[in-house]
């Protein structure tokens, strides 16, 4: 069993609702999780952290960001994952490559890479019910309500397993 860390960055709280569908899935595999905001975390005293933040512009949370870089000595010793939670609204045909740093930022991966991350991921994320500011209000009014909730908790949970996995060995 493993002692795990699932930090998380967000705004309107539905990456934390993915953090803790990630904790519970780890318990429910036999380790030890928590998911705790990722301002107020610590890697030490964890066998593994999974790291997640919610992606505005283009840009992780400040809390994740600072969390990654503050971390990163004790991260690179353990093994650890990360997640960007954002895309919303209706899945496009005709991605191009230049679309991939609105979903995961390049110097993030980066670092994460550097610090010897096993596995980042993308899920689909949540535009928030209750918008604030007009352009929170116009994403959520330009997109189709069926598309305004994208996370797909199937998907999060084998991601979770296969992070089991890797834990028990
Ligand atoms: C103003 C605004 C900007 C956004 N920018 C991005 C973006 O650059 N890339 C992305 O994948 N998602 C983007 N999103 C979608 C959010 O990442 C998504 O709603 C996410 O699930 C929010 O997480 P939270 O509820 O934890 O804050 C944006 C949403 C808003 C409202």
């Amino acid at each position: 069993m493993a002692k795990v860390l699932v930090a998380y960055a967000t705004k309107h709280h539905s990456t934390a609702e993915i953090a803790q569908a990630v904790a519970e899935e780890l318990r429910a595999r036999g380790h030890d999780a928590e998911a705790v905001e990722a301002g107020s975390a610590t890697a030490e005293g964890y066998d593994a952290v999974v790291l997640g933040s919610a992606t505005y512009m283009g840009r992780w949370r400040r809390e994740a960001r600072h969390f990654l870089s503050h971390e990163r000595d004790r991260l690179a010793r353990i093994p650890f994952w990360v997640f960007s939670s954002g895309p919303v609204g209706e899945p496009k045909d005709d991605a191009s490559p230049e679309d991939d740093k609105w979903l995961e930022p390049r110097k993030v991966i980066a670092q994460a890479e550097d610090a010897g991350v096993r596995e980042h991921v993308v899920f689909g994320g949540r535009l928030p019910e209750e918008p604030s500011g007009y352009i929170e209000k116009g994403m959520v009014s330009g997109t189709p309500e069926e598309f305004r909730d994208r996370r797909d908790w199937d998907e999060i949970r084998a991601w979770a397993d296969r992070i089991a996995d890797e834990l028990t060995g």
